[in-house]
């Protein structure tokens, strides 16, 4: 009998057998994810990295079971929750087990008194926003995938949200969280508010991709909802121009919850509005009114010194209302042939414009349409984010350009020493570039995962280990 056959036996002798899934839809299921590439592959019918068996676990026994009988059968377990995942993230690329954590939302606990709320893993992130606020709160996290997404996949992922220049990174928002390792152990991490007994263990797994161990309850803080919320919209001369408001505003000290510079083609979509003939910025402060107002002036002086002008508030109103909407690269990639992608990297001040206009001039060939905005902002640098559409002949065709695109983004990005992910995370598409992205921090890593999964056997294939 093989290893698998006697593991879903063991495992159907421990929980119950509607949580263990061997039908073809399951397992087919599991070998995608929300990766443009994965979704074409699925057109055609090909279902690559499928999982042997789907365990949809509820608790944190069932995870320590599940560990320790893929441990004793040598079977590979790739942690999964809802799966919006772009990059291939939570992928099987060995087959095994595919720990299902989407079932794992039992707990929520709120603190208003030291404004936390502690939630199960599975959690879906929008049901939990939509909670507190109805209570007065919010997480400040704004992803948007909020409605699709777990609150233990954005520790995973070290997600980030539209409202990050204010609230900052999932990285900046935990405050605690449990994990079970390879071997079953269970082990806390906190610092409530801060502490200082050592390294801050807290960053070892936000961003591990499910590599070093399974989340399973995280602790994040709330914000009281915000008495005043302005906005503007701002056109503006150039992309240059833009960089240089964000860079400026940031070295101000400002704090605005809204800020995205989008170059003259992306503000077509942005404004909706295909005659748009300039780069366009939304912004947007908010806090105690007198607080946003201030704010607001401040950044407008800015603004001024570069040549913006106001639009008035309704762009920006408008896209706050469909800020969720993924529609136009999923139905491209709906269609025979299309395909769409979104490539997210980061860069300092110093190189950014550059990067951009190099991106821009490698990319365009290669898709019909190449957009790009900046939505994170920090003193030192910015984000960048690429959309890419296009059509080909057929999905074959389709599948081997964004193949292309991915090879062709990432060496321009290494070529400028630039960030190669800013918070799509690493997944299949990016794997192969860890090793260069990390450079020697990737030797420590690799000791990482020895020590904490000494058997290899969660989520393989991934980082580049
Ligand atoms: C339309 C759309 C918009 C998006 N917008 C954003 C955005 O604004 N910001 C952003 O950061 N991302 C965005 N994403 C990407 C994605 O939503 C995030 O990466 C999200 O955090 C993934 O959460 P998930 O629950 O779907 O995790 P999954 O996709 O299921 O898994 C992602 C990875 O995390 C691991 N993992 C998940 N849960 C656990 C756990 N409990 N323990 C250990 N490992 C685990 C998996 O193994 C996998 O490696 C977007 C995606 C889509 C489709």
């Amino acid at each position: 009998m093989s290893d698998i056959s006697h593991l879903i036996r063991a495992l159907k002798s421990v929980m119950p057998g509607e949580q263990v899934l061997t039908d073809s839809e399951a397992l087919q299921a599991s070998s995608h994810d929300t990766w443009p590439l994965s979704t074409k592959l699925r057109r055609l019918g090909c279902h690559d990295y499928q999982a042997d068996v789907v365990v949809k676990v509820t608790d944190e026994q069932q995870i320590q079971q599940v560990l320790a009988l893929a441990t004793a059968n040598d079977v590979p377990v790739t942690p999964r929750a809802l799966g919006s995942s772009v990059t291939g993230q939570p992928l099987p690329t060995r087959g095994g087990v595919v720990l299902d954590l989407s079932d794992m939302t039992l707990n929520r606990e709120i603190n208003t008194t030291n404004m936390t709320v502690e939630v199960s893993a599975g959690y879906n992130g929008g049901k939990l926003e939509d909670e507190l606020q109805q209570q007065g709160w919010t997480l400040g996290h704004s992803p948007q995938s909020l409605y699709q997404s777990s609150v233990g996949g954005w520790l995973s992922t070290l997600a980030t949200g539209q409202f990050s220049s204010y609230y900052g990174g999932i990285e900046d928002l935990i405050t605690a969280y449990t994990v079970i390792l390879a071997t079953g152990e269970r082990v806390r991490l906190k610092a409530s508010p801060r502490a200082a007994m050592g390294p801050d263990l807290r960053q070892l797994f936000i961003g591990a991709e499910g590599t070093l161990g399974v989340v399973t309850s995280v602790q994040l803080k709330m914000f009281p909802l915000p008495q005043t919320r302005l906005y503007d919209t701002l056109a503006l001369p150039s992309v240059e121009a833009g960089l240089k408001i964000l860079r400026e505003q940031a070295m101000a000290g400002l704090r605005p919850f809204l800020l995205r510079l989008y170059d003259t083609a992306e503000a077509r979509h942005a404004m909706q509005d295909p005659a748009q003939d300039k780069p366009v910025m939304f912004v947007g402060t908010q806090g105690v009114d007198a607080i946003a107002r201030a704010e607001m002036a401040a950044l407008m002086a800015i603004v001024g010194r570069h040549g913006g002008e106001s639009l008035g508030s309704e762009g920006v109103l408008k896209w706050m209302d469909r800020r969720f909407d993924f529609s136009t690269v999923e139905n491209l990639l709906d269609t025979r042939g299309g395909f769409a992608e979104t490539i997210e990297i980061a860069h300092t001040w110093d190189g950014i414009a550059d990067l951009y206009h190099c991106l821009n001039k490698t990319l365009t060939p290669l898709a019909g349409e190449v957009l790009s905005h900046f939505s994170h902002v920090y003193p030192q640098g910015t984000s960048m984010y690429m959309i890419l559409l296009g059509n080909e002949e057929n999905d074959g065709e389709a599948i081997e350009k964004l193949r292309m695109i991915w090879k062709e983004a990432m060496r321009v990005c290494l070529e400028h020493k630039a960030e190669l992910s800013h918070h799509h995370g690493g997944g299949l598409v990016r794997s192969p570039y860890a090793r260069a992205s990390l450079g020697s921090a990737h030797m420590l890593l690799r000791r990482v995962k020895q020590a904490l999964d000494p058997n290899g056997i969660l989520n393989p294939g991934k980082l580049g280990l």
